[in-house]
């Protein structure tokens, strides 16, 4: 079986990199630079017990695919359509992605989807160099067909997974991780506006609340954090790495490489569709998803609204 990774970054690289540690046949898709560094030199990934550069094999877009490929997606949500262009439709996707949309979005054109919940604090640092924050796992990914259960498939991407640095488990409801993970990356809107700063986390709660709120009225089931902390245990802690200054969560590093896109229309932004589908408001993330999509749009710098900024604009859209 060939894994290929398209979108290489800090979470697609670190997969790749690790499923190439365990002795798997990879392919990475990257651009630009990054493609060109990973050509030339290879993929380095930086850990916090190890820093190794691998000789990947890599590629700017879609190559003649083989039978046994297995497509992993691990771009940002507002990019998989894009993406997956040009790649056949009969091989097998994984969303290894955050939000709850792209399965859905993917089954249209593909037969066979996966949905892969991903905790994995990883970071882009240069053209052909990814770090991955957690030791002595980077990361625990779930992993189950879409919309539910287990094939031989997701059993064997688990396990293939777990063979070097990483958690694999298949997951017959991996869309109720993947809910619960949706809770969690409403703070990456937070996180990129405002900073760590004392008083965010309050807000964080306050578009947590109304998600659930939301997600309860739909009767989607979603997985608690305390599930998730159960999962991760003593098997991936958050590590500094020697030399590299953690750069925050992937909103934060959207706005950090002036990407001029951000994920939120697909985290803070799914709340707003749900809510505004079952005729509830989300004033909380409906401000979050606009203000962050501006300053994408912007190339603002993360980090760079004042929190009372924030309060007011969230205030005034629940009065309003
Ligand atoms: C939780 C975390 C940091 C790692 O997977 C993440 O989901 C993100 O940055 O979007």
């Amino acid at each position: 079986m060939r894994y290929i990774v398209i979108g290489a970054g800090a979470v697609g690289g670190t997969i790749g990199a690790r499923l190439h540690q365990g002795g798997h046949d990879v392919l990475l898709i990257a651009r630009g630079a990054h493609y060109e560094a990973i050509k030339r030199d290879g993929l380095r990934l930086i850990t916090p017990e190890s820093s190794e550069t691998l000789d990947i094999p890599a590629a700017d877009g879609p190559v003649p695919a083989r039978d046994d490929d297995v497509l992993i997606v691990a771009t940002k949500s507002q990019d998989t359509i894009a993406a997956l262009d040009g790649w056949p439709s009969d091989l097998p996707v994984v969303c290894a992605q955050n939000g709850v949309d792209n399965e859905r979005t993917v089954l249209r054109r593909f037969e066979r989807v996966y949905g892969m919940c991903v905790w994995l604090p990883a970071q882009h640092m240069e053209p052909g160099v990814v770090a991955a924050h957690a030791h002595p796992y980077s990361g625990i990914l779930h992993v189950g067909r879409y919309p539910q259960g287990v094939d031989e498939l997701a059993r064997r991407i688990a396990d293939d997974l777990g063979k070097r640095g990483l958690v694999g488990l298949a997951r017959p409801d991996v869309m109720r991780w993947k809910h619960g993970k949706l809770l969690g990356n409403l703070g990456n809107a937070v996180e990129a506006l405002v900073g760590h700063v004392p008083g965010m986390e309050k807000v964080v709660e306050r578009a947590r609340a109304e998600a659930r709120a939301v997600l309860d009225k739909a009767g989607i089931a979603y997985s608690t954090p305390e599930e998730e902390a159960v999962v991760r245990g003593r098997k991936a802690d958050v590590r500094p790495i020697d030399g590299v200054a953690r750069g925050g969560g992937s909103s934060w590093q959207s706005l950090a490489r002036s990407s001029g896109s951000i994920e939120a229309d697909y985290l803070n932004g799914e709340i707003v569709l749900l809510g505004r589908l079952l005729g509830m408001p989300t004033p909380v993330n409906e401000v979050l998803r606009r203000e962050a999509n501006g300053f994408a749009k912007e190339k603002r710098a993360p980090g760079s609204m004042p929190l009372e900024t924030l309060l007011a604009l969230i205030d005034g859209r629940s009065a309003a």
